[in-house]
């Protein structure tokens, strides 16, 4: 008897290339939600964030100029962003894949439809109260990207990742402060890209405050997406 997994299911029905974007305000739940995508679907996970903070801990010449910015709140330059992640992408162009964190602006939308068109934009709709309130209790398993929170999804022994025993630690731009900046920026650089994908019908909005109840929609129409196009 042939036994498949669920992700084994779903990487044979992946045979032609589904691009997807997941976008929402900062602490909206983009890297949990992803989390569950690649453990339900098989898609290839890039988040431009985990990215940038890999530099950041590898002290390489780009992580050491983006720190300040990032540390302030503010997105970093389109240039540098955009050669980023469409150099990363190039490792997983044979693959089904989720970009996370990329694009936030207008102008990084169209360098990636420069390279190819995204199927379906996911966008995370969450009050900015809410948000407030996760990021103070966030913490980050830096090397992985894993996320857990105090009240939503503690990790079994306090500060420590579940899977490889190693410390947890917060953001520096997890602060109070840097959050508003961070809020202000994508009102004000990143919503624009929601019009530009709507305006193409490739977006679907889930709105609420839990990820465990807008989940199963994304699940819903992930299948449904998936299924349609083999
Ligand atoms: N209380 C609560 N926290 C959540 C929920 N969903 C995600 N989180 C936590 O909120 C924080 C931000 O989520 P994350 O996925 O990192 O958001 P991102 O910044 O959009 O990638 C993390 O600490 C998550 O563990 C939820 O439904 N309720
Ligand atoms: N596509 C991008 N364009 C510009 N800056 C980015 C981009 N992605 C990430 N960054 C920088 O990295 C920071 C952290 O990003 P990310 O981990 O996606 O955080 P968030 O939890 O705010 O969604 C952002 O506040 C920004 O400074």
């Amino acid at each position: 008897m042939v036994v498949t997994t669920l992700t084994q299911h779903w990487k044979m029905l992946l045979q032609r290339i589904f691009r997807a974007v997941i976008m929402g305000p900062p602490g909206s739940g983009k890297g949990t939600v992803s989390g569950r995508i690649v453990k339900s679907f098989g898609l290839m996970h890039l988040s431009s964030g985990d990215l940038l903070r890999a530099n950041i801990k590898d002290k390489t010449e780009l992580g050491l100029l983006m720190k300040s910015c990032i540390d302030q709140g503010q997105l970093v330059p389109d240039d540098v962003i955009s050669r980023l992640i469409l150099t990363e992408m190039r490792n997983i162009d044979q693959s089904s894949w989720l970009l996370d964190g990329f694009p936030r602006t207008v102008s990084q939308a169209e360098s990636l439809d420069n390279v190819c068109s995204v199927n379906t934009v996911i966008n995370l709709d969450v009050p900015y109260q809410t948000i407030k309130q996760r990021l103070t209790s966030r913490w980050l398993h830096l090397p992985s990207g894993r996320v857990y929170n105090i009240d939503f999804n503690p990790p079994k022994i306090a500060g420590l990742d579940d899977v490889t025993g190693e410390p947890l630690i917060q953001r520096d731009d997890d602060t109070p402060e840097t959050v508003t900046r961070r809020l202000k920026a994508y009102e004000n650089q990143t919503r624009p890209v929601l019009e530009y994908y709507r305006s193409k019908g490739v977006l679907e909005t889930f709105s609420g405050t839990e990820t465990n109840k807008i989940w199963p929609h994304i699940q819903a129409l992930l299948s449904k997406k998936l299924s349609l196009q083999n």
